[in-house]
């Protein structure tokens, strides 16, 4: 009894945040790093269904950048990263588009229909919502680094975005991009996200990751509840966050400076980690504040 009990005060709590963000526009990171969990995926959509049953309009970003590995290695390539983003060649190119839109995509949007969700895979194989021009990176003394046919958000068609929504369908967008002449680039699935987020000047901004958060200490697996972009930049210089969380706290930024209204990073590993965010009082992860 006192379980069921327990339960109706959960939907309880929930029901306040059910209506304050009922209409809101939420962007869904979905980390490749969760994908190894077989069961992984399907559970984070089954949540991001929930939140469309109950009236908010998700958006869904994906990576797939461990898949990307793998395909790679299978055709004898070696992955290469700098800064967090791919090295990316004509060939690598291919496999990545492949691997993220006719594996990833296509399964995210399965996932979602499976559940009674209608949704569409928005990509460089069809209907495309992001443009790019190509990045360059910044190495020690301002060098300039080629890391290959990779991309920087210049555009996102907002208006596409929205016609998917009004349809009540949940896009779902891969990180490839075109770019002015026609052409493709990769790009890091969290500036892919960042960048709608802000466009879309979205409620809240989830990155769903294989950490817990963000740490803040080098020995230890502790992690903060809130950061400022000042104290980012700290960590940031002192090596603490590097790799994979770089263009995740880039991102958070660039979602923050276009109008959304809140970044977390949390940890996809926990089950139900979305609905805790974003339905709970206590929230978890990481928030990212200018
Ligand atoms: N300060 C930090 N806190 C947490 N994770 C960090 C930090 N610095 C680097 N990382 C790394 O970033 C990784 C997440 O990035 P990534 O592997 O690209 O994930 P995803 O596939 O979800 O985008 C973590 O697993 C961790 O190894
Ligand atoms: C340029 C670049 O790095 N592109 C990424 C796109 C996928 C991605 O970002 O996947 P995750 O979210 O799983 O890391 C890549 O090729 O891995």
């Amino acid at each position: 009894m006192q379980e069921a009990i327990s339960k109706a005060a959960t939907l309880v709590e929930a029901h306040a945040y059910i209506r304050e963000f009922r209409g809101k526009v939420v962007v869904v990171k979905v980390g490749g790093s969760i994908m190894d969990q077989p069961e992984a995926l399907g559970n984070l959509l089954g949540d991001v269904s929930f939140m469309h049953a109950v009236g908010m309009r998700p958006v869904v970003v994906h990576g797939g950048g461990k898949a990307i590995n793998a395909a790679m290695s299978d055709a004898g390539l070696d992955a290469q990263f700098v800064q967090g983003r791919r090295y990316t060649d004509e060939r690598t190119l291919a496999i990545a588009e492949h691997v993220l839109i006719n594996d990833i995509n296509a399964a995210a949007v399965g996932h979602l229909k499976e559940a009674g969700t209608p949704a569409m895979g928005l990509h460089s194989l069809g209907s495309c919502v992001v443009f790019a021009k190509r990045l360059t990176l910044r190495g020690e003394q301002n060098r300039r680094i080629d890391i290959g046919m990779v991309g920087e958000v210049e555009w996102v068609n907002t208006e596409l975005l929205r016609a998917v929504l009004d349809a009540g369908s949940i896009p779902v967008i891969a990180p490839i991009a075109r770019d002015p002449a026609g052409g493709k680039l990769n790009i890091n699935a969290d500036s892919v996200a960042g960048h709608v987020a802000g466009a879309l000047r979205a409620e809240k901004f989830v990155l769903v990751s294989d950490t817990h958060g963000i740490r803040t200490d080098p020995d230890s697996e502790e992690t903060a509840s809130t950061l400022t972009r000042d104290a980012t930049d700290g960590l940031i210089r002192d090596g603490v966050i590097d790799g994979g969380m770089l263009p995740k706290v880039e991102a958070a930024l660039t979602a923050l400076g276009g109008g959304c209204r809140k970044a977390h990073i949390v940890d996809g590993r926990i089950p139900h980690a979305l609905l805790l965010e974003v339905y709970t009082e206590a929230g978890i992860g990481t928030e990212i504040v200018l």
